[in-house]
């Protein structure tokens, strides 16, 4: 059987063996390949930066995370978010998963890659009128509302086609995950979810609303979380508004706790497996009798992708710093700048020597920069390195900041390759604009 192994500096069997679930990313031969695909062959045929994604690793993760809760009567909806790429929704629409989108274009993605609409749940703390209009034309399983107006904009908006919109409330449960700051969305100070102080309003206003129907209560606490015992905090509250709901007359059948769930970026700090997540919470929310819904972005999409890259340039300054200029940038993977995550960065061919150095884009901004004082192998000008854990947040939050054009997307799968995405032309930089 081929073995499928991780990438590491040191390369030792136990930081293999750790990882090797989640990627198929491996060295053969001192090349880095993706599933059995060369990266050095996708770059010289699709050129560089390029997005290389394995579709077998999205359809791993979803079949981890499946087999996970396997135990718990839910529905999983992959968030859109992390990767909107339409290959990459249809794989898991395919599979049988739903989408969680954030906007009318999300939807629209959704809806294009084959998704049916009574599988999407339409979330976002700001919906514009003509957002919800079109959801609700499209037939979505639910809206998740995050405030007292929004019910009532809903409710107008059901009632001129005459129509009963399925509502998800979200709740903030004041619940502070442990994560950057940037992105934990569960405590009180952060713009999310409906306050449980505010639940008696919602459910006046709900028990009067004409063309709003409840169904579902909805949290997420953020992203990138290491330690269930915050889902568990979480679940316990919203359990509890669970039966003070249910004990005001609604019929409550979903119970959506949102994504959240954490993934290796880098080797020395692992992800907490999705079992223990499952351990946790599993015997909390089985007798509750809803249908849980959960709504993973980055756990599923996170570690199948690389953003593949040339060397353009190396350079050393007079205190002996060196850098590895290269031709992506904060423009294709912004994480580093926006929250200094780490990414792994590694040589597409193997060297034996390595230097310290920075790995950095040709953007004109000091934050443009994939790694600070890495080892990296020492590789020349013109060799490629691969920006590790590259599938969520990556493209999505890609930007033609100075004139840059956006990269081209292969999913890889097995001997297929196909190119999902093609990179953005001149042309197209400025198709929208008016002179
Ligand atoms: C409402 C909601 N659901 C799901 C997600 C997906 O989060 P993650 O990619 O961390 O699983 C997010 C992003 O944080 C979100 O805002
Ligand atoms: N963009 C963030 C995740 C945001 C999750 C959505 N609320 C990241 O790259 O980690």
């Amino acid at each position: 059987m081929k073995k499928h192994y991780y990438y590491s500096f040191k390369n030792t069997l136990n930081e293999c063996q750790a990882v090797s679930e989640r990627t198929i990313f491996h060295y053969s031969k001192n090349t880095l390949c993706c599933d059995g695909q060369r990266l050095d062959d996708l770059a010289d045929t699709f050129g560089t930066p390029l997005f290389v994604t394995s579709k077998k690793n999205l359809i791993t993760r979803y079949n981890e995370f499946e087999e996970a809760f396997s135990g718990l009567p839910h529905f999983t909806c992959y968030s859109v978010k992390a990767n909107f790429n339409l290959s990459v929704i249809k794989t898991f629409g395919e599979l049988g998963c739903g989408c969680d989108v954030n906007s009318g274009g999300e939807l629209y993605r959704a809806l294009q890659a084959g998704v049916s609409p009574e599988k999407i749940i339409f979330a976002g703390v700001g919906k514009k009128a003509e957002e919800i209009a079109y959801a609700l034309r499209s037939g979505v399983l639910m809206l998740k509302a995050e405030s007292l107006s929004e019910l009532a904009v809903i409710d107008r908006i059901a009632a001129e086609s005459g129509n009963v919109a399925l509502v998800a409330i979200r709740i903030n449960p004041n619940v502070t995950a442990e994560t950057h700051p940037y992105i934990t969305t569960g405590d009180s100070k952060e713009k999310f979810g409906i306050d449980e102080g505010e639940l008696d309003a919602v459910l006046m206003l709900l028990s009067e609303l004409k063309h709003v129907r409840l169904a579902g209560l909805d949290m997420h606490i953020g992203s990138q979380i290491f330690d269930p015992e915050y889902y568990v905090a979480a679940t316990i509250k919203l359990l509890a508004i669970l039966e003070r709901v249910k004990a005001q007359g609604f019929a409550i059948e979903y119970f959506d706790i949102g994504g959240g769930f954490p993934v290796t970026y880098d080797p020395a700090k692992q992800a907490t497996p999705i079992a223990q997540f499952a351990e946790k919470l599993i015997p909390l929310l089985r007798p509750a009798g809803v249908k849980v819904i959960f709504e993973p972005g980055r756990f599923l999409v996170a570690n199948a992708s690389v953003l593949l890259t040339r060397i353009l340039y190396r350079k050393q300054n007079h205190t002996g710093k060196q850098f590895f200029i290269v031709d992506a940038g904060m423009t294709e993977l912004i994480r580093p700048a926006l929250y200094q995550s780490h990414h792994e960065v590694l040589a597409v061919t193997r060297h034996k020597e390595s230097v310290e150095a920075d790995v950095v884009g040709p953007v004109c901004e000091s934050s443009d920069f994939f790694a600070r004082h890495r080892t990296i192998d020492d590789a020349a000008e013109g060799e490629l390195l691969a920006v590790m854990s590259s599938g969520a947040y990556a493209a999505v939050m890609s930007s033609n900041y100075n004139g840059r054009l956006r990269p081209a997307e292969v999913l890889v799968d097995g001997q297929d390759v196909r190119l999902v995405r093609t990179r953005e032309t001149y042309e197209q930089l400025i198709q929208n604009e008016l002179l």
